[in-house]
């Protein structure tokens, strides 16, 4: 899948799926699956490195963990956060830290917000990267915002991300995050737009969905917002597996014979 393929599946009216990965092991795991793109997320500041929000994520974090997906990513698609203000202090930096990361094998790049950076919009798309936005609630202005809460209620915070949106889709973005706002403002806004909108924590009606992996995959059993779906229930089936050898370990049964050399 290339970011193109993504404007074929809304005309054609197919879902997207999306989930986030940060390391090679996974990243070989969803190139097994069905999913359409990889999301090389900022979140990997805090599912990765136990930092307190994204803010700490940096363009060399992002590099690393970019390259290692790509490693494993077969041909899924890759897109990776541009970090916090790493697309704020002019379109050259900005240029210079999608360099980075487009040549640690993304095929696309990730902004939050578009106001005061729509110059860095054009410039990548000109240059031939495809740009994806995120409106909504931005993790990465979370001392802004004042917490992860949800946005765009009310008339004027649902007009101003409708407006947003439509901005970045007249600057060339190929598709749109939506994060955490009313199910009603996402399909409002998924309608009024050709390029597919990516949903979390924002209804049924979005082009298609995203989820950070290690959420759907229950591995994290204290965060739960309402949008989170455990597919898995991965953190028990780990500490379980984790009991089991501890036991087999002390117990004297592990190593077998079988699994020793003569
Ligand atoms: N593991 C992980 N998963 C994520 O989805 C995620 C991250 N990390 N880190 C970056 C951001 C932060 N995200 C968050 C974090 C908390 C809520 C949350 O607590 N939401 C409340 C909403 C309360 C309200 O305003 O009604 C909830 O209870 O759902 C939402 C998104 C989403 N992103
Ligand atoms: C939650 C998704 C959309 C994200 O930006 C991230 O994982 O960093
Ligand atoms: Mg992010």
């Amino acid at each position: 899948m290339q970011a193109g393929h993504f404007l074929n599946a809304k005309q054609e009216q197919r879902r997207l799926s999306m989930v986030t990965c940060y390391d090679y092991t996974f990243a070989r795991l969803l190139a097994r699956s069905s999913i359409d793109g990889i999301l090389v997320g900022d979140s990997a500041a805090m599912v990765m490195h136990g930092h307190p929000s994204t803010i700490a994520a940096r363009v060399e974090m992002m590099k690393l963990h970019t390259e290692a997906v790509a490693r494993g990513a077969g041909d899924k698609l890759i897109v990776a956060d541009m970090p916090f203000l790493s697309y704020r202090m002019g379109w050259t930096s900005a240029l210079d830290a999608a360099h980075v990361l487009m040549s640690a094998g993304a095929q696309a790049v990730k902004l939050e917000g578009v106001d005061g950076h729509e110059d860095v919009v054009q410039r990548l798309v000109e240059s031939g990267i495809p740009v994806m936005g995120h409106l909504g609630l931005q993790p990465q202005s979370i001392h802004a915002f004042g917490g992860y809460k949800v946005q765009g209620r009310g008339d004027e915070a649902a007009q101003k991300i409708l407006r947003q949106a439509v901005a970045l889709e007249q600057l060339g973005a190929f598709s749109i995050v939506l994060e955490c706002i009313p199910a009603p403002l996402a399909s409002e806004v998924t309608a009024a737009l050709r390029i597919p909108t990516i949903g979390i924590g924002a209804g049924a009606g979005c082009d298609g969905q995203i989820l950070v992996l290690q959420d759907l995959l229950g591995m994290n059993t204290d965060f739960h917002p309402r949008f989170v779906r455990h597919f898995l229930e991965g953190a028990n089936a780990i500490v379980d597996a984790l009991d089991g050898y501890d036991q087999a370990v002390k117990s004297g049964s592990f190593p077998a014979v079988e699994e020793s050399y003569t």
